[in-house]
């Protein structure tokens, strides 16, 4: 790589043309139309709102485009229809080198790469290993010398070098957006989406990374960002402008053809003034004018009257082949592009297989988790000082015969606790990291089956220590018979009773929003609670019973209940006048537990665990693809 070269790219040369597409790609859009049905709360009824009436457009190879607008013009809306991320309510057609598809269509669009608002990385991991990790999913044929030469290549070019190994937490706003975009550059994408990317970002952390993607642009991608109003600096760094208000295209073309189209239509950008935020107090209706005319006069601008005026000039985008595949030759031709690159270049951007996908992601896994410990520690820490806690409330229980209600408050205190600790953490986690796996899902950086293989190989042995660490300690603490069967039962049942309820939490954190999931979780572990412990079948409505019989918490509690007292356990001592259950098969009678079907219920347990992790893959499936 030629010396200074990131250098270059930070300070903002505009000659520097950093990796090439393989492709180029046209993206030309015709009479998109959105339409959300929204229920008014006001007027109790369903209402439908037009975001987008009918734009039209066509975003070409080589240049960076701006979509800019007012808040709420519909910036976001258009380019999540045009990437294929969101396409909900979306009607027209979206054409990608001429091949049409229904902008209803919800798959990344000619290959493209959206980059989302926010900062969709993984806090633990550096920037290195979020690279690297990213490479081995995306660049199958790729040696892993080669992998390592192409992540250290971007890196450089993105000016993230000497933050090789800073964790991703620790990056400053700018470089977390850089990181962003080198992440997708692995696959040399040509066509990627930005929304707002410079949201948050200072002045000269704005001006650097629009002029990376000016550079990524000139290499021949086509790239577009939604940018709510750009600075002048920032402005002058833009190709093309495509402005939005109230969902109906204002002005669609060259930023240097602006200020004399805004003219043509009576509208004088006063001189020193950025036409930018000009263009925005036009759109935001500060100047009293149709703005429908408006938009008409300046699409009737043409582009040459500029070219032509000597106060306007174009930027010169380099010419680029019409065909799709950039050659070896045209890339060095047009580009100046480095052998090394060309080397790399050969390579076929395969992404990798399932298996390798989920090896490659469980290390991922195993790195954060093993680096963000202290969230392992403090959830067993918190089962083991809950065991010290029962243990002492209830010490000695489960030997002695006055004492066994005590004892059966203690058993459905350790089931509610690990029900609700195993539910309610991934309950509470999972909408978080939905967010990260919808960037890198539509990215196509693995399939469903390996993330969810090595969400679970991570999140069910975490669950399972936790449980076994509270158990083995309150089971002995309390007294409770120490027969390796009846423990051993005991113990499993309630690992297998957490399992199921970690399984319902993953389903409702897949499928309800954060602020909903964290009383559906509890509501649904009380309800199912109820049953078995407070309520026996006998004496539950005929119409609530379906309830009883489909409750893992029930099935799961009863198993527990029986380890300890069923089996013919010999009689309790009684260190009182007169206790009722000395004998435990009494106690069991009166509980309605006098016959327990140990197979039947935990098979109630273990399908119910599967049932919800079918339905999660299910849920996540349709999240994912049908957006
Ligand atoms: N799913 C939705 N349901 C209801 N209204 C929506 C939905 N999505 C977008 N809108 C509305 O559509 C309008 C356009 O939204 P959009 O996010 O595209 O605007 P924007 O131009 O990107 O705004 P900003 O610059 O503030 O992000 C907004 O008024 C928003 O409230």
């Amino acid at each position: 790589m030629t010396p200074g070269l990131a250098e270059d790219i930070g300070n903002g040369n505009n000659n520097v043309v950093p990796l090439l597409p393989r492709t180029t790609v046209e993206l030309e859009f015709r009479n998109i139309k959105c339409t959300i049905n929204t229920y008014s709360l006001i007027k109790f009824k369903m209402e439908q709102r037009q975001i987008l009436k009918g734009v039209s457009g066509c975003f070409k190879p080589g240049a960076l485009t701006a979509i800019m607008g007012p808040s709420g013009a519909g910036k976001t809306t258009l380019l999540n229809i045009l990437a294929g991320y969101s396409t909900q309510g979306a009607k027209g057609e979206i054409a990608v080198n001429g091949a049409c598809t229904c902008a209803s269509q919800s798959s990344g669009r000619g290959g493209a790469r959206y980059i989302r608002q926010h900062d969709d990385l993984r806090a633990y991991l550096t920037v290195y290993e979020a690279m690297s990790l990213a490479a081995a999913l995306k660049l199958a044929d790729f040696s892993r010398h080669e992998r390592k030469e192409k992540v250290y290549e971007i890196l450089a070019l993105l000016g993230l070098s000497a933050a090789a190994e800073t964790l991703c937490r620790d990056l400053s706003g700018g470089q977390k957006r850089r990181l962003a975009v080198a992440l997708e550059l692995l696959s040399d994408p040509s066509l990627m989406f930005l929304d707002e990317p410079t949201t948050g970002l200072d002045s000269s952390a704005s001006a650097s990374l629009i002029t990376l993607l000016n550079n990524l642009a000139r290499g021949g991608r086509t790239l577009i960002a939604t940018i709510h109003q750009p600075s002048a600096l920032i402005f002058e760094k833009i190709d093309n402008v495509y402005c939005l208000e109230a969902g109906r295209t204002l002005y669609n073309g060259p930023r240097a053809a602006l200020v004399p189209a805004l003219a043509r239509a009576g509208l004088q950008c006063p001189s020193y003034h950025n036409p930018a935020d000009f263009l925005m107090e036009v759109a935001s209706g500060e100047y009293d004018v149709d703005l429908i005319k408006v938009a008409k006069k300046m699409s009737q601008f043409k582009t040459d009257d500029a070219v032509n005026g000597s106060w306007v000039e174009i930027p010169t985008i380099p010419a680029l082949p019409s065909s799709l595949d950039i050659s070896t030759e045209m890339k060095s031709k047009h580009f100046g592009e480095s052998p090394k690159m060309r080397k790399l270049s050969k390579n076929i951007y395969k992404p990798s297989g399932q298996v390798r996908q989920t090896a490659i992601l469980l290390y991922r896994n195993y790195l954060i988790t093993t680096r963000n410990y202290a969230l392992f520690m403090y959830r067993v820490a918190a089962h083991v000082v809950i065991a010290l806690i029962f243990g002492y409330l209830y010490s000695g229980v489960g030997g002695e015969a006055s004492s066994v209600l005590g004892n059966y408050v203690y058993l459905y205190g350790s089931m509610l606790l690990t029900v609700y600790t195993g539910k309610m953490s991934v309950t509470l986690s999972f909408p978080l990291e939905m967010e990260i796996l919808k960037g890198e899902y539509f990215n196509r950086w693995y399939n469903l089956a390996p993330y969810i293989f090595s969400i679970l190989a991570v999140e069910l042995p975490f669950q399972m220590i936790s449980c076994v660490s509270y158990v083995v300690l309150s089971y002995w603490l309390t007294d409770n018979p120490l027969e390796p069967t009846r423990a051993t039962l005991f113990l499993a049942t309630i690992v297998a009773t957490s399992l199921c309820a970690q399984a319902w939490g993953y389903f409702i954190g897949s499928t309800t929003p954060t602020k909903i999931a964290v009383f559906i979780g509890p509501v649904l572990a009380c309800l199912f609670s109820v049953f078995g412990f407070c309520l026996a079948l006998s004496d539950t409505p005929r119409y609530f019973r379906w309830l009883h019989y489909i409750s893992y918490f029930r099935a799961g509690f009863h198993v527990a209940v029986y380890s300890v007292y069923g089996f013919n356990r010999k009689k309790l001592q009684c260190s009182k006048l007169y206790c009722q259950f000395v004998t435990p098969k009494t106690f069991l009678k009166q509980m309605d537990m006098e016959e327990v079907d140990i197979g039947g219920n935990m098979t109630i347990v273990i399908l119910t665990t599967v049932l919800m992790h079918l339905l999660t893959c299910a849920a996540l499936w349709y999240r994912l693809n049908k957006r």
